[in-house]
């Protein structure tokens, strides 16, 4: 039994005394502490040394106080199980030497036996868990196969995508060759988290927000249906869609426990959209743990009036950016843990 499981009774949608609190890309660059584990290993090493990764994992837990951990790692270990080559170049981010443009690159990704390849996340799961001692829910993630694809074509992150979104319009059947490769290797990776340990799993779909209404369900939305249908009942799964407040009402559909919210949608729209019919969790502008403290208190607080106390989680609209000082961060998760109805 996990002893704070109000994000958990939160993605079930029961009434809590206060929502719970948590903050995506919690688990690094703005923490000192994780700031000096970066001085002296590169970032995959991280990743892949269990005793690391369940280090990096509980500092915001100890440090800033969230309600929730999410494991230390990358969606980008993914296309590289698939034999897709990726580094992480200081100052530029995710690098692929190979991008993926041809049948050739689509026929060498492969669906790999994911105990073999990731066998370290896995790993990283069981030992977080002990390190965590039930005092919170562990969070698995793994970006969407969209997401996943923008990175395996482009070649490096990216203002749009461009070539990502060419190569769908393109030549449509290999993409959707590839997309299907990802997802196939997605849903039994995440199974593998849950076997592991994890109490629920966020899929993020950092980029769907780049394509139209209809493009989103053609080449993203429908792999992500597939990992939901995959998973559920047996953990909940959280779909965050960064840009895709179009497809909130389709997503609510979706058998998914918990929809993301960036901060470009208001709380009253998102609830609209979704009918109230469903656990909602953002999405403060992370650009706002830079106002001064005070200000950042009363505009947590509003935010949490205005999504409600129930069926809701309290978290940014995507990632903290690691400008913030931690004392903010801090600020911020104290206001909803102070909330009282
Ligand atoms: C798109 C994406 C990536 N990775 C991730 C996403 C989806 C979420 C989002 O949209 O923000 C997900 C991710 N990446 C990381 C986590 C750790 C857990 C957590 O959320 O706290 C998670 C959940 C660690 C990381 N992943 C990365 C770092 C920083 C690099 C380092 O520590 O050396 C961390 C802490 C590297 C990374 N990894 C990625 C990029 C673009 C970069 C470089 C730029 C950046 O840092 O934002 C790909």
């Amino acid at each position: 039994m996990i002893k704070n499981d109000l994000f958990l009774r939160a993605l079930k949608g029961e009434t809590v005394s206060r929502p719970p609190v948590w903050m995506m890309r919690q688990a690094g660059r703005y923490l000192p502490d994780f700031m000096k584990l970066k001085e002296k290993y590169d970032f995959f090493t991280r990743c892949r040394t269990p005793e690391l990764a369940t280090e990096i994992t509980v500092m915001p837990i100890h440090q800033v106080g969230t309600d929730a951990a999410i494991l230390f790692s990358d969606i980008l270990v993914v296309p590289q199980a698939m034999n897709i080559e990726v580094e992480m170049k200081p100052g530029l981010g995710p690098w692929l030497p190979h991008p993926i443009r041809d049948k050739k690159g689509v026929d060498a990704a492969v669906v790999p036996n994911v105990y073999e390849e990731l066998g370290y996340v896995y790993d990283a799961i069981k030992l977080t868990k002990e390190a965590l001692n039930d005092e919170v829910p562990l969070i698995g993630f793994a970006g969407s196969p969209w997401t996943i694809f923008c990175y395996c074509v482009q070649g490096q992150g990216s203002k749009n995508f461009d070539k990502a979104k060419a190569f769908c319009f393109s030549e449509p059947e290999l993409a959707h060759q590839l997309l299907q490769k990802i997802t196939d290797t997605t849903i039994a990776y995440l199974k593998g988290k849950v076997e592991a340990g994890v109490d629920a799993v966020q899929v993020f779909d950092s980029w769907g927000g780049m394509l139209s209404p209809e493009d989103y369900q053609t080449f993203s939305w429908q792999y992500m249906q597939q990992i939901i249908d995959a998973l559920r009942p047996d953990i909940p799964v959280i779909a965050f869609g960064k840009g895709c407040w179009f497809a909130l009402e389709h997503m609510s559909k979706s058998g998914a426990a918990a929809l993301g919210v960036d901060w470009t949608c208001s709380p009253e729209v998102a609830r609209k959209l979704t009918n109230n019919s469903i656990t909602l969790q953002g999405n403060f502008d992370p650009s706002r743990l830079l106002s001064p403290i005070p200000e950042i208190e009363k505009m947590a607080l509003e935010m949490l009036n205005r999504f409600g106390k129930d069926k809701y989680i309290a978290n940014l609209g995507h990632g903290i950016l690691p400008n913030i000082p931690v004392d903010h961060a801090k600020a911020f998760v104290n206001a909803i843990k102070n909330y009282e109805s």
